[in-house]
């Protein structure tokens, strides 16, 4: 085992402060990775304040994780020393269920170890990429190719995935219409991604406030939803809608948007429940569903066409000590479009 420097939350109701973590050694199949970046994701925030459950504390998060390869272990065949690399939400599964066969290991049927907060193999618990350095075992450590910043590399690792594998189960492309509910870290994602497999896209945000960005990413249309008006104009329009926001909202009057077999997908998490009036999906044979990140397997096809068609995370880089800032920025929607914190400022 080896300290290494981190911010962590010391508690539920406390800002999170720098501290030292453990990482174990690097195994015969770990690769140790230097963090150069971290994102913030909303879920980050969810965790630490316990949104979603209790929590073992000191807890520090961090899903988005870019950094360098500065070790392997003896049988690591897939990374090198000096390779970028990548980590996103899990760090290991139990790779013999049917889903993980399948390169769903996010859907582990034994659970997925998530990459903080959870219970590692060994029996501590897992801690985030708010650190200078984390050991991974390889087969969750991801390749970013040439071509993608580090640091708009990082929000990849959880936004991008967590958009990119809804669009592409559902068939977001050519032809078909695709509305992204709440333009933040995901949404703006969503927005890039779906353009780029050529589909018709359209924000529907709170306000217009951010419209000039939407547009700019990649959007055709740009709606405020607090404006009735766009809930009749826009009725049976959809093929997909990806429900980005990170609190309720009234899940049947979108459901309305969508056409003949249409799907609206939930990405956000609130950990309140969404009651759904059926009717709204009876009268047009549509599906609501929910995604959580994407497989491995996944993640790296992510990378690639992102790397391919030029797509990184729209960010905002900081410091660590303004960690506790960018939460506050997070919640009161005030992101364009995530936080990434320079890890070399962690000491
Ligand atoms: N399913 C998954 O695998 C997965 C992965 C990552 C994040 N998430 C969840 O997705 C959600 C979004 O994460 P993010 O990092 O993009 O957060 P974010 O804060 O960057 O974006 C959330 C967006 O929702 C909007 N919003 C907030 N409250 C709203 C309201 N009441 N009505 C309409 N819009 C509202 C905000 O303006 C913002 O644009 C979170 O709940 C997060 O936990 C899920
Ligand atoms: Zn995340």
């Amino acid at each position: 085992m080896f300290s290494v420097n981190a911010y962590a939350a010391p508690s539920a109701n406390e800002p999170l402060v720098p501290t030292t973590i453990e990482r174990r050694d690097v195994g015969a199949h770990d690769v140790l990775i230097e963090i150069k970046y971290a994102g913030i994701c909303h879920s980050d925030i969810h965790t630490v304040r316990g949104d979603w459950g209790p929590q073992s504390y000191p807890l520090a998060p961090g899903h988005e994780i870019a950094g360098i390869v500065t070790a392997i272990g003896s049988e690591v065949t897939k990374h090198a020393i000096g390779d970028q690399v990548g980590v996103g939400c899990m760090v290991n599964s139990c790779r013999e269920c049917k889903n993980c066969r399948k390169g769903e290991e996010q859907y582990c049927l034994k659970g997925m170890t998530g990459t903080y907060g959870a219970v590692d193999r060994d029996g501590t618990i897992t801690q985030g990429g708010y650190s200078t350095h984390v050991v991974v075992t390889e087969d969750f450590v991801v390749r970013i190719p040439q071509g993608i910043e580090l640091d708009a590399a990082a929000p990849l690792l959880c936004a991008g995935i967590t958009t990119y594998s809804p669009l592409r189960h559902w068939g977001a492309g050519p032809g078909k219409k695709v509305a992204v509910v709440g333009l933040g870290g995901l949404g703006h994602m969503a927005v890039k991604l779906a353009h780029a497999m050529g589909a018709d896209v359209t924000v529907l945000s709170q306000s217009l406030k951010k419209m000039e960005d939407g547009l700019r990413l990649g959007a055709d249309q740009y709606f405020a939803t607090s404006e009735p008006a766009t809930f009749e104009k826009l009725a049976r329009t959809f093929d997909l809608i990806i429900n980005t926001v990170s609190a309720p909202i009234d899940i049947s009057s979108y459901l309305q948007l969508l056409t003949l077999d249409g799907a609206l997908v939930n990405v956000g998490a609130p950990a309140e429940p969404l009651p759904v009036n059926v009717f709204s999906l009876i009268t047009g044979r549509r599906s609501f569903a929910g995604s959580a990140i994407g497989g491995i397997r996944e993640t790296q096809e992510m990378l690639d066409f992102c790397a391919e068609h030029g797509i990184g995370a729209e960010i905002e880089v900081i410091p660590a000590d303004k960690i506790n800032g960018a939460y506050e920025r997070v919640l009161a929607s005030d992101v364009r479009y995530r936080f990434v914190i320079d890890v070399s400022t962690l000491g």
